[in-house]
């Protein structure tokens, strides 16, 4: 029987020390903030994203950690939080949320928990004051020493990841979540139904968690969702854009190229990175519950003379582009994973024309499966959290890149994946795709 190697807790601990070491000095060198918990320190590592040195010492630092802490808490004590703190971690950062507590707190000062109340319409102070003493203990805001409510690091961090929280932790990306186990027993090959969040659609229409949200009843469905897009690409990313604009050739296209961002959303991407690649020009194509945020986004960053937004439904082929420009490159950023491969094969295949016709490049960023101990454990768990997520909202999931590429062959056997990268701190793979 194959035994099962456990470190003691003393090398672990020695792991740890020297992954701290290692880190520490690094950064000092590098004359990099020290990670502290005061609430202007340091919120990611995206300052660090070409010192590769100080993201490994980090990885090394967190896995060991995380060991460490599992092996102390034992199975028992694991299982008990997995079924009580954590659900409860996750109940607090979600009310806190939807009251805007972080925004309502100010970040240098402090605030008398009854102030707090009466700026939020909270009427029950007592239960929520509760609910303030178990954020402490999660390091989410903290008391003073006079009683009053004060930022930490994390709960200052809370508003730029507010919309991503918001969508993951309400009810439309929830429901399914008890459906799981039902829709693995029914198989696939049984429609759409057998989607977890289509089991559950309240109007019985079988439909996915997306085409659920543009329902919500304020018509801002689409708009939260391309909002909270904005936020997770920052925490798959290290924290900021810069991933995205190193990881494709933007030179390669020439002057006054013209990008077709398919599945857009609201144009997010193109509001972050427009100024870092001057000369590029932008269609932005999606649903067309996603217009007016759009066109409100373009023009609130000064581009509505370079992005323009276009209602399109990928699965039919390609319209004419705006001014009858010519593709010089598709973007597919994050869409395919959320389509099983007929799906992603009707999506690709109204493609083929302009790459033909015009060279026009395929360049797509996704999540690429990576193969064992490829990533650090931390990374994966990030990076499978979203690859069953999407499974649960419509069904899809993420692929290796022999996946990938045995998808795009379906859809045109011409089709030759000529470049795959993964910046070291992105969770994202930037794929170039050329019609041969
Ligand atoms: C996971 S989001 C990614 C959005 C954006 N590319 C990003 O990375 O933030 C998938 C996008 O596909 C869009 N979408 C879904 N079905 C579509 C369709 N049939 N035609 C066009 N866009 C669609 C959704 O509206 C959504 O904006």
């Amino acid at each position: 029987m194959a035994t099962l190697h456990t470190l003691t807790l003393t090398t672990l601990a020695d792991s740890i020390k020297e992954s701290a070491s290692t880190l520490q000095s690094l950064l000092t060198q590098h004359q990099l903030p020290q990670p502290d918990f005061s609430p202007t320190g340091r919120k990611d590592w995206s300052d660090a994203q070409f010192v590769p040195a100080i993201l490994t010492a980090r990885s090394h630092l967190i896995d060991n950690a995380q060991t460490l802490l599992n092996l102390a808490l034992g199975p028992t004590d694991i299982l008990a939080a997995y079924a009580g703190s954590r659900m409860t971690e996750i109940e607090v950062l979600r009310t806190f949320n939807s009251l805007a507590v972080a925004e309502a707190v100010p970040i240098y000062g402090q605030i008398s928990v009854p102030d707090l109340a009466r700026k939020l319409g909270v009427k029950q102070v007592s239960a929520f004051e509760k609910q303030l003493r178990f954020a402490y203990l999660m390091g989410m805001f903290r008391q003073t020493d006079d009683g009053e409510v004060a930022h930490t690091a994390l709960s200052a961090a809370i508003p730029e990841s507010s919309a991503w929280i918001g969508l993951r932790l309400g009810k439309i990306f929830n429901q399914g979540a008890y459906e799981i186990a039902d829709a693995l027993r029914l198989g696939p090959g049984e429609g759409k139904t057998n989607i977890p969040c289509a089991i559950v659609d309240p109007k019985g229409l079988a439909r996915t968690a997306y085409l659920q949200l543009e329902d919500e009843p304020d018509g801002k469905g689409m708009d939260r969702f391309s909002t909270a897009m904005k936020d997770l690409f920052n925490h798959h990313a290290g924290g900021s854009l810069l991933p995205f604009v190193h990881g494709f050739d933007w030179d390669s296209l020439g002057r006054e190229a013209t990008v077709v961002d398919i599945g857009g959303g609201n144009g997010h991407i193109e509001a972050g990175i427009a100024d870092q690649v001057p000369g590029v020009n932008f269609v932005v194509q999606d649903r067309q519950s996603n217009e007016e945020p759009a066109r409100q986004l373009i023009e609130a960053n000064g581009l509505t003379g370079r992005v323009q937004f276009q209602a399109h439904d990928f699965f039919h082929p390609q319209p004419n582009l705006p001014d009858g420009r010519t593709p010089n490159a598709y973007l597919l950023i994050r869409v395919l994973q959320d389509w099983e491969d007929p799906d992603g094969v009707r999506i690709i295949k109204p493609l083929v024309p302009a790459m033909e016709k015009f060279g026009t490049k395929l360049w797509i960023m996704n999540r690429i499966l990576p193969d064992v101990g490829e990533l650090p454990n931390h990374s994966e768990r990030l990076l499978r959290t979203l690859d069953l997520l999407v499974f649960t909202l419509s069904g899809g999931g993420e692929r290796t890149a022999k996946d990938l590429d045995r998808m795009l062959k379906q859809a045109d056997e011409r089709l030759r994946i000529t470049k795959i990268t993964r910046p070291l701190n992105s969770l994202f793979s930037f794929i170039e795709i050329v019609l041969q």
